[in-house]
This record gives structure tokens, sequence and C-alpha cells, in this order.
């Protein structure tokens, strides 16, 4: 049986584990201040994709130092977050063999978790997901369901095609690619665009930011920069991505980003992961990109102005 460590199994990792955990694989979660409660009930998930059922995993822990026997998977969900070392995190359960994967939002969000286990396989995941937590150990899947994954920085794996068929096999359509750091550009785009608009804008659904002429030019523009970055730094985005992505939006129903939701209810939010590396890598390319740096500028006010109060 696969054993599998999720490392902040909070809405993400507990809908992808649950997955796992339909399929055979031998799921444990550490999780922190849901601990109580998940450790005597497991998770209550509601899901229009895998249906509204209870998750127990095969064990719970508090910290990641508990668990003694490293898993062959280690799937860290944290949201990236600024004083927040994922490395020092995971490092009591990497063993050898562990293959280590990401399911994270954000541009260069890797190169540390690389850098710190050049021995381990690092893959690289990005969750197109619509997934919140309510109460403790509540867990509210919204729409949307898929993964894409792949070997990090580059090239095929056997480690990813073999989790890839778990995810595809519990109801989680998954795809791997060759490619995920071009992928998670792709992913940028939408991410970079409307997660600082939704916040700068107050609380700004999708059917909002997509609502008039103007605000739809806007976002256009803004997309148009995050993909002149994405070429410059050797990943050129599909001719027809930025419109694909408007219609796309246009098609669900209107939608908060995790920023906005991370916002409103004061919890910190990724702003470096998603936009700050997105404008530093402009600036490394020697891009002009106007838009995303005044949207870093506002979401970093909105984000001092929030911490003052709290
Ligand atoms: N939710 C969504 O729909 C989507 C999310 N994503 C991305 O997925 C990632 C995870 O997001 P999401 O699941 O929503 O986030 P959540 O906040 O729901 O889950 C993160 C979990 O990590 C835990 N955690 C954080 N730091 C630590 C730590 N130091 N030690 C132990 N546990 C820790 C949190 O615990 P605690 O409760 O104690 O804070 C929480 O359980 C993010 O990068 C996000 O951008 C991508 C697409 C969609
Ligand atoms: C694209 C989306 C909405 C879901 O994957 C997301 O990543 C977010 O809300 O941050």
């Amino acid at each position: 049986m696969t054993s599998i460590l999720i490392v902040g199994a909070g809405a993400v990792g507990a809908l992808f584990g649950s997955a796992l955990a339909r399929q055979g694989a031998q799921v444990s979660v550490v999780c922190r201040s849901d601990y109580e409660v998940v450790s005597r009930e497991g998770y209550d998930i509601t899901s229009p994709l895998l249906g509204n059922h209870r998750f127990k995993p095969h064990q719970v822990f508090r910290e990641v130092a508990e668990c003694k026997t490293p898993p062959e998977f280690l799937i860290l969900t944290v949201k990236v977050l600024e004083g927040v070392d994922r490395a020092a995190l995971i490092r009591p359960a990497v063993g050898p063999g562990t293959v280590i994967v990401l399911i994270e939002n954000g541009i260069d969000i890797e190169g540390e978790i690389a850098a710190a286990f050049a021995e381990n396989e690092l893959l690289s995941g990005l969750a197109l997901v619509g997934v919140g937590r309510g109460a403790p150990g509540k867990v509210d899947h919204q729409m949307l369901g898929q993964l894409n994954l792949g070997r990090y920085p580059e090239g095929p794996s056997a480690a990813a095609d073999r989790l890839a068929a778990m995810f595809n096999a519990g109801g989680i359509g998954c795809k791997v690619t060759e490619n995920v750091v071009g992928a998670r550009w792709q992913k940028a785009v939408w991410n970079a665009t409307f997660n600082p608009v939704s916040i700068t804008g107050g609380m700004l659904d999708t059917a909002v930011m997509l609502g008039t002429p103007e605000s739809t030019a806007f976002i256009r523009r803004a997309m148009q920069e995050v993909c002149a970055i994405a070429a410059a730094a050797g990943h050129p985005m599909h001719p027809k991505l930025i419109e694909q992505l408007i219609e796309g939006t246009r098609a669900i129903p209107p939608y908060h980003t995790s920023m906005a939701l991370d916002y409103k209810y004061r919890r910190p939010m990724e702003i470096e992961a998603i936009l700050g590396n997105t404008v530093r890598a402009a600036r490394k390319h020697g891009v002009s990109a106007p838009i995303l740096e005044t949207l870093y500028a506002l979401t970093k006010m909105i984000e001092a102005r929030l911490s003052a109060a709290s």
C-alpha cells in the first residue's frame, strides 16, 4: 500500500488526500489547529465531485516529527507565506526515497525545497479547484477539482505517473506535464491577475471583475503583462490563452479567489508567492509590468493595514 503524508492538510490537502485514500493509499496527515477534531472524527467533506463523506486518515499528527516512518510521497499543501520555512517544516519526515510533492499556488516556489532536498525527487502540482474550510475538520468543496503535476524542474517521472494514476482512480482528474514550470506560469496568468484585483477592489468576485468592458480590458492588460514575463522567462504562452481564461472564468459561477477569502477572514495572504515573485521575474528579465507593479504596491498596502489592525 502506498504511504502518503499530507503536511498542512487544510482545504486542498484534506480533499485531495481523501481522493487518494479512496483508492487504497495509506494517507496520514499533519494538521495544526484542526488536530483535535480531525484525530477524533476525521474530516467532514462536502463535495459535488467526490460526494459528501467522512475521511478518516490512517494517522493524524500534530507535528511532522511525530511521523517516524518516512512516507513514499510527502505532499505539502501549506500556504506559501513569508516567514514560513517550508523545508524545515517537512524535513523530519523526509527519507532518502521520499518523493516530495508541492500542491501550492505561486511562481518559483520550488527552488528552496529543491535546494534543501537535492537527493529527493520533487514534483510540483497545480490545483484547479475551489475548496474552503469551515468549522474545524469541515471541508467545503465548491467546484472544479483537477490537478496538473510534473517533475521539477522538468522531464518525465514515473513517480508523477504513479501519483496521477492514484488521483484519477480516486476521482480527481490529474494530468502529468513534462514542463511544470510552464504550467505554473500558465496558472499565474490567472492568479497574478484575478487574486490581487479581487482584494484591491475590496472583496470582488469573478463576475464583478469581468462585469464591465472596462474591467475586462483591465484584466486582459494585466494578463498580457504576465504572458510577457512568462515568455521572457522562457515559457511563451499560447496566443489564445488569455481569451480562454476569460471565457472559462465567465462560464463558472461568480467565485471569490483564495486571496479574497484570506482577506475576508483576515488570514495571511500569498501576495509574495503569487504576485511578488511575478513582479520580481519581470524586473529580472527587464519586462515592463506597470499594472502588476501597481497591484503589488496596492496589495502590500492592504496587507500592512490589516496587520496594523490585528
Ligand atoms: N483552496 C483552494 O481552492 C485553492 C488553493 N490553492 C493553493 O493550495 C495551497 C493550500 O491552500 P488551502 O488548502 O486553501 O489552505 P488552508 O489554509 O485551507 O490549508 C493550509 C493548511 O496548512 C496548515 N499549516 C500552515 N502552516 C503550518 C505549519 N507551520 N505547520 C503545520 N501546518 C501548517 C494550516 O494549519 P492551520 O489551520 O493551523 O493554519 C492549514 O491546515 C495554497 O498555496 C493555495 O493557494 C490552489 C488552488 C485552489
Ligand atoms: C484558480 C483558482 C480559483 C482555483 O484553482 C485559484 O487558484 C485561487 O483561487 O487562488
